[in-house]
């Protein structure tokens, strides 16, 4: 999927700029190579770049290890590192999709929304964790929920400005009525909210938010939440926009360096098979080119190549319709390319490689 994603990028980029990619090892194949899941040489070349774009993290075997010297932890570690805290996850459905959701078309049919997921604290850093034993032999996990005010002060602003950017609605989603770290959440996101006076405040529990997103989805503009409800709606959310291999997302921090990803994982059920659907990536490149180089029509030109395709009928087997035309991973690649490409004027297809 990455790969057909770098294609993208270089179709779209052709000889207008010059593009210095660099490769580095993460997750499994870091701790493969290096014994590491997050290497440090990854980390350095993570650091020196305008923008990352990232492949899934995570196998199965992490399954047999701790959670934080998993393949999986890798990628946090690297958020935090780099200090990306707000995951920037659009849910828009492309029309041609409609009936490719679970749901019913008159529930989907426009939805256009972005979830904004806090990526740096809550349950996957807080400390303590751990599994010990206690002193009746038995025993216990645990994890904190954490967050300081800063945190919780720096990811409502950011939710508040992309509700400025579009439909002026913000909807934090929290569990304010059980958690003190969540108590503390709502009371930040209103304390904020008086900045932005223009931007309409909304507030729902996690629980009541994953229902009104499957009853109602179009009345969500953006919705700002922690790390780990973000994470957890944001795959729900999926299905609006078709299947998980739609979403893409942006991770950013105080500066314009992003990095970039699908928003779902490494899909061991189907990998080597040439049959995922690579357009979550694809899309993530858009979003990069916007976010990070500010080449809003270069930006477009990938989405509407997207559009394009899923006009003509393209369709990896996630979002399959009748009379559609099943293709393999590549082949979904080379017609977003081969679009890309006309957009640009030109008509020949080139194959990139990741070299
Ligand atoms: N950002 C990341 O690097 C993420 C990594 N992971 C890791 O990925 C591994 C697998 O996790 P899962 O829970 O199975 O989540 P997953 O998102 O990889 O897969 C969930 C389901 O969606 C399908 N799917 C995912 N992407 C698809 C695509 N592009 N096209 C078609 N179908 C697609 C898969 O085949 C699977 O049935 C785990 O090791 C997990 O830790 C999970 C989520 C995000
Ligand atoms: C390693 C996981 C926490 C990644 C994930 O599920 C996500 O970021 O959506
Ligand atoms: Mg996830």
């Amino acid at each position: 999927m990455t790969a057909e994603a770098v294609k993208a990028l270089r179709a779209v980029i052709g000889n207008e700029f010059s593009l210095d990619l660099q490769e580095a090892v993460i997750g499994g194949e870091g701790l493969d190579t290096v014994g590491d899941a997050l290497p440090p040489e990854t980390l350095a070349v993570a650091r020196q770049a305008d923008a990352i774009l990232l492949g899934g993290t995570g196998v199965p075997e992490d399954e047999k290890r701790p959670p934080s010297e998993g393949a999986g932890y890798g990628l946090l570690k690297l958020r935090k590192a780099l200090s990306l805290y707000a995951n920037f996850r659009p849910v828009k459905l492309f029309p041609e999709l409609l009936d490719a959701s679970t749901l019913k078309p008159d529930v989907v049919g426009g939805v256009d929304m972005v979830i904004l997921r806090e990526l740096n604290g809550d349950l996957y850093f807080g400390q303590p964790r751990g599994i010990e034993t206690d002193a009746e032999g038995r025993r216990v996990g645990f994890n904190t929920m954490r967050y300081t005010d800063a945190e919780i002060e720096r990811i409502a602003h950011a939710g508040f400005q992309a509700a400025r950017r579009r439909r002026k609605k913000l909807c934090s989603v929290d569990k304010a009525n059980v958690l003190e770290t969540m108590a503390l959440w709502r009371e930040v996101v209103i304390e904020v909210s008086k900045q932005y006076p223009d931007v309409e405040l909304s507030h729902l529990y996690i629980d009541a938010a994953s229902m009104v997103l499957i009853r109602n989805p179009r009345q969500f503009d953006v919705i700002v939440t922690g790390n780990v409800f973000g994470d957890i709606l944001s795959d729900a959310a999926a299905m609006l926009a078709g299947s998980i291999g739609m979403l893409p997302s942006a991770s950013l921090g105080s500066d314009n360096k992003g990095l970039y990803e699908p928003v779902h994982g490494t899909a061991p059920d189907i990998a080597g098979k040439n049959i995922a659907n690579p357009l979550a990536a694809i899309l993530s490149v858009a979003m990069m080119l916007r976010y990070s180089f500010g080449l809003e029509n270069h930006a477009a030109r990938v989405e509407e190549a997207v559009g394009s395709v899923l006009r003509d009928g393209y369709r990896t087997g996630d979002i399959m319709q009748p009379g559609s035309r099943l293709v393999g991973t590549r082949e979904m690649g080379d017609a977003v390319v081969e679009a890309v490409l006309q957009s640009g004027g030109g008509s020949k297809l080139v194959s990139a490689s990741l070299s």
